[in-house]
């Protein structure tokens, strides 16, 4: 399986931010034989081995393996002809070496595949002291660099494409696996390899310096260290960069003091072996077998169940997060306020109980309301305020006005309420004039009767609950009154105006509810497509940043599969939410029929579907988790706020509510409601509820892999 790059240029990103990262690079690796790439940090060593997997498509040139382009189908690169190891460590963490190296032996359907994990393990050196059973995250850098070599070996590849497999591994396991290289090229095994370690090179069949996106050399470095009498390849590469450089340039002082390049001599005492004299054998032209979507069904659901059970602690919170977030809103959010710490400022009286007016029958009667020959005492307010709710109110009392104002700046009290010295004068003046002029009242008797109330208005729902709450006991206060000196006509009178205390928002059909109750179904609808995307998403990102998704693109695993796989597992997750919400609509709406309870799972489940395919598509286009958080961020607070959760739709702006038409949470947030809430399946606009999160989810999963397959793995 030779490779031969021939002029090829190599840019990444656009316009002004374009890089030339290969600058026409031809190069010729043999079949079966150890080809060693060599340069400093950023020369372009892993652009040429992406060039090789298809991962990169050049500029222009050519590259040509075993006489076709990479990418093409029956040469299996990627596939199973090649196995890589990136420069990143690309191993699940979750697991231990012989698990993942039976993962990637499943995907290739590899024959004998125990004995072949043995083989593998016992050349890495990964089957001492139980290292083969050890979770990989727990393990050395250098140990998992060998799992993650282990991986590129297991299928026993025709191509084998190594980014730095050396680095952080001890000399002697460095040799062992020179050794097995020479061994596997002597088979026909080509391999082609970056490192770092120049010495290392020596023992490759030919090394090649690359500089600056350049090849400034390739020969078999025996024969080149004889030609230029050196011991040593690093002193030919240093000479091969200086003869580049020119005389006058400081990067040349760079150079010979040293400093420029990264790379480094082998450590004293590691003879290579060298298997030099081991000729390369005839090409094995097995047919390529590439994974396809059902082969891979098997290995990819293990291995994401596998991963499901050791995150076990972490799934299960996201599996119950859903009812924990229901029950936090259910005792937080629209219950009636209590506990509000209310200042009072009576200017009116002092409110001892010792010197309180005894309010009695004889004090007022209708007759003397007509002859105006009534008094109701100079304290009203202290009644007023003895019939506060205590549950509701936790009063403090205030000398004046400027103290009690204080005391709402500093956050010490939500509001006061000033009673005027003159309220109960006024109020036998207001109950005179209602009666005598049927219910008309003039601007200053009002005045005098009001309670001024005060507070801290950047809490709307504080403050109208103080005000509710107030007219409340003023009304309460009126009514025991009246009603015990059978005054119903004066009761009517004074409780009439203005004091009306607001019923629940009339859009609401079921005023039995609580406001959370019936928030609730919309609630749980967005709940069950934003968790399942979050979720989804994050699964998702980890593999990529993990460079696992790259590993499995490279063994040719069809991206649909890997996708489709993961959404099957996280299914397990989503249906426990999904259970959990719907016995909790049970607990809360507990005459809903069985009928509606399944419609309503029914429809939850598309949300989920729905969410869980967003999740993916977002990660199609984005590069970093930052971005999947951002984009995440901007989707889920839109559709919070004009799902109508909050607020009726139909206030919105037009163009507000149009978009909002399009999201598929809306309808199904406005369905869901209705249904649990008539316990009837029989609503309007259902079909949106089913189509819209439906189109959704094949749009977004479609969507994903197109940019997939457009734009690769970002
Ligand atoms: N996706 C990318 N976008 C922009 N520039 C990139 C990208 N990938 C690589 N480069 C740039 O291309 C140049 C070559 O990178 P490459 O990774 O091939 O170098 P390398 O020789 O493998 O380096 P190292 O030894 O540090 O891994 C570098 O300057 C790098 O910054």
């Amino acid at each position: 399986m030779d490779i031969v790059f021939d002029n090829v240029c190599l840019s990444y990103g656009r316009g002004k931010k374009r890089f030339s990262a290969l600058k026409g690079v031809s190069l010729n690796v043999d079949q079966g034989t150890i080809y060693g790439l060599v340069g400093p940090s950023g020369s372009g060593k892993t652009s040429i081995l992406s060039c090789c997997l298809d991962l990169q498509q050049p500029d222009s040139g050519s590259v040509r393996i075993a006489g076709q382009n990479p990418g093409d189908k029956h040469l299996g690169i990627p596939g199973p002809t090649v196995g890589y190891m990136p420069q990143e460590l690309s191993v699940h963490a979750f697991f231990n070496p012989r698990e993942i190296l039976h993962y990637y032996g499943k995907i290739f359907n590899v024959q004998d595949l125990e004995q072949r994990v043995t083989t593998v393990l016992e050349l890495l050196d990964l089957n001492q002291n139980g290292l083969d059973k050890r979770q990989i995250g727990f393990m050395s850098g250098g140990q998992k660099r060998r799992v993650s070599l282990a991986c590129a070996m297991v299928h026993n590849p025709r191509l084998l494409i190594l980014d730095e497999p050396t680095v952080g591994v001890d000399p002697l396991l460095r040799r062992a696996i020179w050794t097995e290289l020479n061994v596997l090229a002597s088979s026909g095994t080509t391999v082609l390899i970056t490192t770092h370690y120049l010495q290392e090179v020596a023992s490759a069949s030919k090394v090649g310096f690359l500089r600056d996106g350049r090849i400034l050399l390739e020969d078999d470095p025996t024969q080149l260290m004889a030609q230029r009498h050196e011991t040593s390849l690093e002193k030919i590469f240093l000479d091969l960069c200086l003869d580049e450089i020119p005389h006058s340039s400081s990067e040349r002082l760079s150079i010979e003091s040293g400093s420029a390049f990264e790379l480094e001599p082998l450590s004293h005492g590691s003879t290579l072996a060298s298997s030099k004299e081991i000729e390369p054998s005839e090409e094995r032209n097995e047919p390529v077998a590439n994974p396809s979507f059902r082969s891979v069904l098997n290995p990819l659901i293990l291995k994401n169940m596998k991963i499901l059970q050791r995150h076990t602690v972490l799934l299960s919170f996201q599996a119950i997060l859903p009812l924990l977030t229901y029950l936090m809103f259910l005792v937080c959010i629209g219950r009636p306020l209590h506990g509000l710490d209310l200042g009072i400022v009576n200017e009116e009286s002092a409110c001892c109980p010792q010197q309180r007016t005894n309010l009695t029958c004889l004090a007022m009667s209708l007759q003397m309301v007509l002859r105006r020959e009534f008094t109701l005492g100079e304290d009203v307010s202290c009644h007023v305020i003895d019939n506060l709710d205590p549950h509701i109110f936790s009063l403090k009392y205030f000398k004046s006005f400027e103290e009690a104002k204080e005391s709402v700046v500093l956050g010490q009290t939500h509001g006061f309420v000033r009673f005027p010295s003159d309220f109960s004068v006024g109020l036998e003046q207001r109950i005179a004039t209602l009666v005598d002029t049927d219910n008309t009242l003039e601007d200053d008797i009002l005045s005098h009767t009001r309670m001024f109330v005060h507070t801290d208005a950047s809490n709307v729902k504080v403050f109208a609950s103080l005000r509710e709450n107030l007219l409340f006991g003023l009304q309460k206060f009126f009514i025991q009154y009246g009603e015990s000196c059978h005054l119903e006509q004066l009761v009517k009178t004074i409780t009439s105006p203005g004091i009306a205390i607001h019923s629940l928002n009339p859009e609401f059909r079921h005023q039995d509810y609580d406001l959370s109750e019936l928030m609730f179904p919309g609630m749980m609808t967005l709940l069950l497509n934003l968790l399942p995307m979050a979720l989804t998403a994050d699964q998702l990102m980890t593999d990529k940043e993990a460079g696992l998704l790259l590993r499995d693109f490279v063994c040719r695993v069809p991206f649909s599969a890997v996708i489709f796989t993961q959404l099957f597992c996280q299914l397990v997750v989503v249906m426990v939410q999904l259970v959990s919400s719907l016995i909790l609509v049970l607990v809360l709406f507990p005459t809903t029929s069985i009928g509606v309870l399944v419609f309503a799972g029914f429809l939850l489940f598309l949300q989920a579907c729905c969410g869980m395919a967003m999740g993916v598509f977002i990660c199609s286009l984005c590069s970093s988790r930052d971005q999947v958080i951002q984009v995440g961020m901007a989707v889920v607070m839109p559709a919070f706020i004009v799902s109508g959760i909050l607020w009726p739709r139909s206030t919105m702006p037009e163009v507000l509510q149009v978009i909002s038409a399009m999201i598929p949470t809306t309808f199904a947030c406005d369905i869901m409601k209705n249904i649990i809430l008539n316990n009837t399946i029989f609503v309007n606009g259902l079909w949106k509820a089913i189509l819209l999160p439906t189109a959704g989810s094949a749009i977004f999963f479609f969507g994903c892999l197109f940019m997939v397959s457009r734009v690769g793995l970002k």
